[in-house]
């Protein structure tokens, strides 16, 4: 394990603000490293004790008053980073926190990098790899869903199942070396059917949590449902009732550009992620075309779709039109119903983004689908991979035991050499895991961090 110091700039003494910019009541400044003490210190703070708050007339180390602050110190190693760390409680707003922290740096402190004091808790040993991971994840949660599975990986239930894997590539391991040892033993206490046998289960194990990426993926980003139909069917009145209906969270996806609207409904059992899309018809409208284009990629991709229309007729266009396009369960929805009571025999459910008639209906049916359609029931409380590292890491090690078993059991490599794929399986783990602290590792998982974090 490589230490902070080891690092260019490892002994540095960083600092951040920590909560978001802006107005609000409070923000925390945080410092970490081993003059932490000195620099809080070199602003006024005089009786510090470890966990305790303390009341101080904040000052630049210039003399200039800065706030009436609050300042909280954890002695290393008892704190989040592993080092000493300093939280300064300031008044919010633009100008408090921005001065408190040009007087840190002034002190002596280094602004700190993305994600930085969590690298500096890795590296102490403080949390692994995946829970630091889990900490971004917790931040960028959009859905229940996704708050549990990361709190979940931050009590490490997703690092104990790995190290638990890696422990069963060692065993197995152990198990060639003595195979090795005493190989003209023919009927010795290792049958070569129990070293078969354990690699089998062992590949089966991480191809089964390999699995979970699809699932997690559903509870962080919603399962798709996609509002298809004609131009004027009422698809963005839907799109804003069925968000506004429900009282749950809302939130718009920020990021990429879309060139459709979309919104996550944080919804039991699985969140919902509407799109709203352009009309679908042939056009020869440049602009519509290209809309459209978009409409055909998310009805490939869409797990639900809403088959909209104000007729029976359109209703019926509408299905013929995507039945090609999509894999995902049709809902057909009968838009507008307050404006035309004779569709109540025809098909679709009866909806009206006007009077709300159907709605409720319409959220259960979807919710049924979703269900329906989700690979495997994913429950949030399920030991799950998030992220393409974990997903890429499991691939790694199960096609290593893919090729450890074809070398095996075809007997034609010496057990030496298929031994190789099982060290290169416990290699893909202990990265995954940060066992063995590559940097390059570190810097592809830091990187996507917030400051401050
Ligand atoms: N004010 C504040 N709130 C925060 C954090 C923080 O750094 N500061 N956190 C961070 O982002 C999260 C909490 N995480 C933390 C993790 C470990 C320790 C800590 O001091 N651990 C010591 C002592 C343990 C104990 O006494 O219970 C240790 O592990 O030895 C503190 C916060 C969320 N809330
Ligand atoms: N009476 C009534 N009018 C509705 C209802 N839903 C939508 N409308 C009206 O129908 C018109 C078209 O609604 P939109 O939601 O913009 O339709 P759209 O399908 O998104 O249209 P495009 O974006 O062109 O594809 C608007 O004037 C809406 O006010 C409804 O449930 N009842």
């Amino acid at each position: 394990m490589v230490t902070a110091r080891q690092l260019p700039g490892g002994d540095d003494t960083i600092v951040a603000l920590a909560t978001a910019a802006g107005r609000g009541a409070i923000a925390v400044i945080r410092l970490s490293g081993a003059r932490a003490i000195d620099i809080a210190r070199a602003l006024g703070a005089s009786a510090l004790q470890p966990r305790h708050a303390t009341r101080v007339a904040l000052q630049h180390p210039n003399g200039d008053p800065l706030d009436d602050a609050v300042i909280t110190w954890y002695a290393a190693p008892r704190s989040y980073t592993g080092d000493d760390v300093v939280e300064i409680s300031t008044h919010g707003g633009h100008v408090v926190p921005a001065l408190v922290l040009a007087a840190c740096v002034a002190a002596g402190a280094r602004p700190a990098t993305p994600g930085e004091f969590t690298r500096r808790a890795v590296l102490n040993g403080r949390m692994d790899l995946v829970q630091a991971e889990a900490v971004a994840d917790l931040i960028d949660a959009r859905t229940t869903a996704m708050h549990r599975q990361a709190l979940s990986q931050l009590d490490g239930g997703l690092s104990r199942r790995l190290l638990a894997l890696r422990d069963d590539v060692i065993h197995l391991e152990a198990l060639i070396a003595y195979d090795i040892d005493f190989p003209e033993e023919d009927d010795g206490p290792i049958a070569p059917a129990r070293i078969k046998n354990a690699a089998e289960s062992l590949r089966d194990a991480l191809r089964a949590l390999m699995h979970t990426a699809p699932q997690a993926a559903v509870l962080r980003d919603g399962v798709l449902v996609v509002i298809a139909g004609p131009p004027n069917a009422g698809k963005s009145s839907l799109f804003n009732a069925l968000l506004g209906e429900s009282r749950a969270l809302v939130t718009p996806i920020a990021g990429t550009t879309r060139d459709a609207i979309e919104a996550v409904l944080d919804r039991a059992p699985l969140p919902l992620r509407f799109v709203d899309t352009a009309g679908l018809r042939d056009t020869a409208d440049e602009i519509e075309r290209l809309g459209i284009e978009v409409s055909t990629r998310y009805l490939a991709q869409a797990q639900v779709v809403l088959a909209c229309g104000a007729s029976a007729g359109d209703i019926a266009a509408t299905c013929e039109a995507i039945a090609t396009r999509t894999s995902g369960t049709v809902i057909p929805v009968h838009t507008k119903a307050d404006l035309d009571a004779s569709g109540a025999d025809g098909p679709g459910l009866q909806v009206s983004a006007e009077t709300g008639q159907g709605l409720r209906a319409l959220l259960y049916a979807i919710d049924r689908a979703a269900v329906a359609n989700a690979v495997g029931l994913p429950t949030s409380d399920d030991v799950m991979v998030t992220r393409e590292r974990h997903r890429a890491g499991l691939a790694a090690a199960h096609d290593e035991l893919c090729e450890f078993l074809l070398a095996w059991e075809s007997g034609a490599l010496p057990a030496p050499v298929a031994a190789v794929h099982l060290y290169a399986a416990r290699e893909s783990l202990s990265d995954l895991i940060g066992i063995v602290d590559t940097e390059d590792v570190l810097d592809r998982v830091f990187r996507e961090f917030c400051i401050g974090k």
